[in-house]
Parts: C-alpha cells; sequence; structure tokens
C-alpha cells in the first residue's frame, strides 16, 4: 500500500500542530519520522490512520482518499502500534494475539482470511510461547509491547503504523523487534511508517525519514541526507558527533555533553 499526503494541516485550538506536511511513502518501504518532542510525529500519525481529521490537505491510500474507506475496510489491512498499546488487562497474551483476526470474523466468528502466520508461529518469533496464557496484568511493559506486536503481526497489514514502538524494551528487545518487523516487511511487502525518538534506530531501519520541527516538514530523505551534525544542531539544538557504522555503513549518533 502507498501512501501520499498533500500539504496535511492540523491545529489544536490556537496550535498549529501540523503545517503543510507533504510527503509520499512507497509500497513496501520503511518511512521513518523524527523530530524533537512536540513537533507533530504522534498527530501525524494519527491522521494518517484516519484517527483525527486534518484541518486541510489530503491522504491518499493507494490512490484513494482516505475518507473513502470504511472503518472496517481500514482495519482489515492497516494496523497501528502504539506506545503502551496494550493495558494491564486480564486477558492472556494469546486472547490478545487473537483479537488481531478480529476485523476478519463474520457475525459467527468464523475467520474469512488465511493467515500469514499462525498463532504459534507468532508466539515463538516473539519469543512468548512461555507466556502465552499469562494475562497481560502480569507481564513487564516491554512483554506487554511484544504482545502488541503480536496482535498486530495476527492482523497481517499491508500498512503498519507505529508509534515509538522500541519506548519500553531493553536495546535486545529493541533489535529483536525492529529486526522482526523489517523481515515481516520484507517477506509480506508491507509498508512501514515509524515515529522513533532513536535516531540510530531511525538510520538502520528505515530507507528513508521525514524530519519535522514545530509541525513543519524540515527535509525528506535517506539517513545519510537527513542525519549530518549542521540539520541536528538547527532542529534539536545539540550538536552531535555523526560517525558511520562500521559493519552497516549508515550515519550513528555520539551524544556530547554540553558541558
Ligand atoms: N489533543 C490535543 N489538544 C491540544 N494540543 C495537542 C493535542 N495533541 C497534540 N497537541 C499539541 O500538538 C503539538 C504536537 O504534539 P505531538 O504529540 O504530535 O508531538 P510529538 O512530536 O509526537 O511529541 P513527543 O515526541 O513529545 O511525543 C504539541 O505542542 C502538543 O502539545
Amino acid at each position: 500500500m502507498w501512501i501520499e499526503a498533500e500539504k496535511l494541516c492540523k491545529a489544536f485550538e490556537h496550535k498549529q500542530a501540523i503545517d503543510q506536511v507533504s510527503f509520499s511513502v512507497r509500497q513496501g518501504e520503511c518511512f521513518g519520522i523524527i523530530g524533537p518532542n512536540g513537533s507533530g510525529k504522534s498527530t501525524l500519525l494519527k491522521l494518517l490512520s484516519g484517527i483525527i481529521p486534518a484541518d486541510q490537505g489530503e491522504i491518499r491510500l493507494g490512490g484513494k482518499r482516505i475518507q473513502r474507506y470504511s472503518r472496517k475496510s481500514l482495519a482489515q489491512w492497516m494496523a497501528v502500534l502504539q506506545q503502551e498499546a496494550l493495558p494491564p488487562v486480564r486477558f492472556t497474551v494469546r486472547e490478545v494475539i487473537e483479537m488481531g483476526r478480529y476485523p476478519f470474523q463474520n457475525w459467527l466468528g468464523e475467520d474469512r482470511n488465511e493467515t500469514v502466520w499462525s498463532m504459534d508461529h507468532i508466539l515463538s518469533r516473539l519469543a512468548l510461547t512461555e507466556l502465552s496464557e499469562r494475562t497481560l496484568e502480569h507481564l513487564s511493559g516491554g512483554e506487554r509491547q511484544r504482545a502488541a506486536l503480536g496482535k498486530v503481526m495476527a492482523q497481517s497489514p499491508s500498512l503498519l503504523l507505529l508509534d515509538e514502538p522500541t519506548t519500553y524494551l531493553d536495546i535486545g528487545h529493541q533489535l529483536l523487534m525492529m529486526d522482526l518487523i523489517r523481515e515481516w516487511q520484507q517477506e509480506c511487502g508491507m509498508t512501514v511508517l515509524a515515529v522513533l525518538h532513536d535516531l540510530n534506530l531511525a538510520a538502520l531501519y528505515c530507507d528513508r525519514l521525514l524530519l519535522i520541527d514545530e509541525g513543519k516538514s524540515v527535509a525528506i530523505g535517506t539517513p545519510d541526507e537527513i542525519l549530518q551534525g549542521e540539520r541536528i544542531l538547527q532542529v534539536y539544538g545539540t550538536e552531535p558527533i555523526v560517525i558511520r557504522h562500521p559493519t552497516a555503513h549508515l550515519p550513528q549518533i555520539l551524544l556530547q555533553s554540553r558541558r
């Protein structure tokens, strides 16, 4: 599923959260949205998922305006993974992952589509097999985040929107999650749009990045084009040291104390 956003605007009371933002994302691409706190990243993701309407501008998914899709049809091929995606409720991990299939069930609860990956496969890929019968209230934040990813995997979306998917994860689980998403994307040709705070993860996993600041698009390009010291200083107000990853050959950022 490819995406086109044209001159999107969204204001809250007197705050212009998104201001004339345009971009397009190719089918199968991993597109990262980066920017400082309050720059409008989550708002942009909410516009793209249809959770909130834009004041102006247009979003087209697969060439068709987003308003022309019903809620149910959007839910069948678009999945959203938010920060704190799952509350600590009394559902088991297995039940939660099964919920990813709801948009595909008819009124008898029968599943009308084939899943790409089986429940057991999803549980084992996310290292959740041992935890499958445990309820979410007895899981750590990171384990719940993996269960939330399991739920969207069961949904087999062609468009995946991620809002800070690695917030609660340690470095091992951050890489597990990002590697899984990439593998899954390559297997299924899924398009991924991800809001990421971690610029190093963004460089490693995204084909292109959109850098936003105060609701405006500052630049769009490859990680090499976007992650440059001068530009980061302008937007984040701090100048990092940008080095090259010795094996991935991508830009990586080292922070330096201002004192
Ligand atoms: N529902 C709302 N009502 C009023 N203002 C809002 C609302 N949602 C967001 N804003 C404001 O819009 C701006 C952009 O917020 P947004 O959450 O999109 O930023 P962000 O880049 O995702 O931030 P962060 O990195 O801190 O998560 C902020 O100034 C925020 O206070």
